[in-house]
């Protein structure tokens, strides 16, 4: 049967740029194959995407709802980002209520497939009514994705976490297969946080057991290079097609405008420090540390006596800097209070490493860099992220006490001093350089994997029910 060369696919990402992001980037490399794409979030949110390259701009259609009304979300709050930690639970609430506009806006323009996120449980059954197929597109690795659709169901069947957090493996216990990516207790502990029903009205997992079980297709921000075992086991799990459209790493000279004043300042600073001797510390885009953490890693890079740029966002206001910190630390290191031009840093030829909580993106772009990583994950994935990482030899993680989670100056300093200057750490560096060649060295793998999706986009359109595995 022939197929029409243009498919129409909708896109709708959770209100997250760490989710945006990827989900533009993964726009983009299906408009360059020559299809239409519908790009769906709230106006605040377009407005603050990442350039498109113009000769995409036709190709990509940004489709802005205007995100209703919820009691408690503070006006303009329309990402994560524009939110505490707390918080985040009423934008899910508001997300939920663009499910009419979103249905009248499929069922006006019948795209062939929809591709959402985690958080609409509700679309996979809009989407069944109006005939579109569906494609859940994680933006976590499938190590992510075995344990989540099967701890949800783990829970449904009255396993209760809680009391034995030691289980949460990645697989789950019952399913045989060799691994080493585990949560630490005190992780599975603060992970349970997401089977509490939030003021949303359903809980995360209940979120990805929906979209998990209600897509005939996962799209994985992956490749077989990274992990090739983990993507054969969520196909297994899940009894679906698992296709890796690549890592997606954005790319610098897109994503952050030309010469503005805050990058030239940085800029100078980094210009003056000598050749991969800066630690660059970020903990993405929703991360709210407590005092004492604040405290030992303040206390940990002053102790490192290395340069540092330091990206931090901490917007609860009651928690300081110790006293005289950045005093002592002046002309060596830098406390930056606002939003970071996070790639151009990363690309700067002086950082030598990075200490990172190990959100997903972050990693990918640190890696993309060839940049070691010095890793202090704290909550969902980032755990998992930092064990799969650390088992690779890029980097260490910072040790942590392994009940209550936490950590000493003096466990970051000598991590610190580990991962970037010392003799002993040198494999790392050379490790996360051949990383960035294999990962990232030319446009093989990426263009793999997006012409293997976009080859199946095309093959299955409508046929949801004739889904087999992609591999
Ligand atoms: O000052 C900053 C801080 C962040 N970023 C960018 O923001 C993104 C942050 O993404 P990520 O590293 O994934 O962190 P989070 O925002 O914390 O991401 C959430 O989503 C991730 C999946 O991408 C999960 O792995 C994390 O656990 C979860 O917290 C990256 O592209 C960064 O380059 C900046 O550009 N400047």
């Amino acid at each position: 049967m022939d197929e029409p060369d243009e498919l129409h696919i909708a896109m709708f990402p959770w209100l997250a740029f760490g989710h945006i992001i990827p989900y533009l980037e993964l726009a983009k490399l299906i408009a360059q194959r020559g299809h239409k794409i519908s790009f769906i979030s709230t106006p605040r949110n377009i407005q603050r995407l990442p350039s498109i390259p113009p000769n995409l701009k036709p190709r990509i259609n940004l489709v802005s709802l205007a995100l209703p009304h919820v009691e408690n979300l503070p006006n303009n709050a329309e990402a994560t980002a524009d939110l505490p930690f707390d918080k985040i639970p009423y934008l899910k609430e508001a997300y939920d209520r663009l499910q009419d506009s979103v249905f009248h806006f499929l069922h006006s323009s019948s795209p062939d497939w929809i591709i959402f996120d985690f958080a609409p449980y509700w679309l996979p059954e809009i989407a069944t009514k109006l005939g579109i197929s569906r494609v859940f597109f994680s933006i976590v690795g499938a190590w992510t994705l075995s344990f989540c659709g099967s701890s949800y169901t783990a829970i449904l069947n009255g396993d209760d976490p809680r009391t034995e957090p030691q289980h949460f493996t990645v697989p789950p216990k019952w399913v045989t297969f060799p691994s080493k990516v585990a949560f630490r207790i005190h992780e599975a502990k603060r992970f349970l946080d997401h089977i509490e029903v939030n003021s949303s009205g359903v809980t995360d997992m209940f979120r990805w057991g929906s979209v998990l079980a209600g897509c005939d297709v996962i799209a994985a921000r992956s490749c077989l290079e990274l992990e090739a075992d983990f993507l054969r086991l969520v196909e297994d799990l899940h009894c679906k097609p698992v296709i890796p459209v690549g890592l997606l790493p954005p790319s610098a000279q897109f994503s952050e405008g030309g010469e503005d004043e805050k990058w030239v300042t940085i800029r100078e600073w980094l210009d003056k420090q000598t050749q991969e001797s800066v630690v660059y510390i970020a903990f993405g885009s929703e991360l709210t540390m407590n005092q004492n953490d604040i405290t030992e890693l303040a206390l940990g890079l002053e102790l490192s006596g290395l340069p540092f740029f330091w990206a931090l966002m901490n917007r609860d206001e009651s928690v300081r800097l110790p006293d005289g910190f950045e005093e002592r630390v002046k002309g060596r290191g830098v406390v930056w209070t606002s939003w970071a031009p996070q790639l151009r840093i990363m690309a700067h030829e002086s950082v030598g490493g990075f200490l990172t909580h190990c959100g997903y993106s972050s990693v990918i772009e640190a890696l993309s860099f060839g940049l070691a990583l010095i890793m202090l994950p704290f909550a969902i994935d980032q755990g998992l992220i930092a064990r799969v990482f650390e088992g690779k030899k890029v980097g260490i993680e910072v040790p942590r006490d392994e009940q209550d989670g936490s950590f000493t100056r003096n466990s970051v300093a000598e991590s610190l001093r580990l991962v970037v200057v010392d003799k002993e750490g040198s494999a790392y560096r050379e490790n996360a350089k051949q990383q960035m060649v294999t990962l990232f060295g030319d446009e093989t793998i990426s263009d793999r994997c997006m012409d293997q999706f976009v080859a199946f986009l095309r093959g299955h359109k409508k046929l949801t029910s004739d889904v087999s595995s992609s591999y």
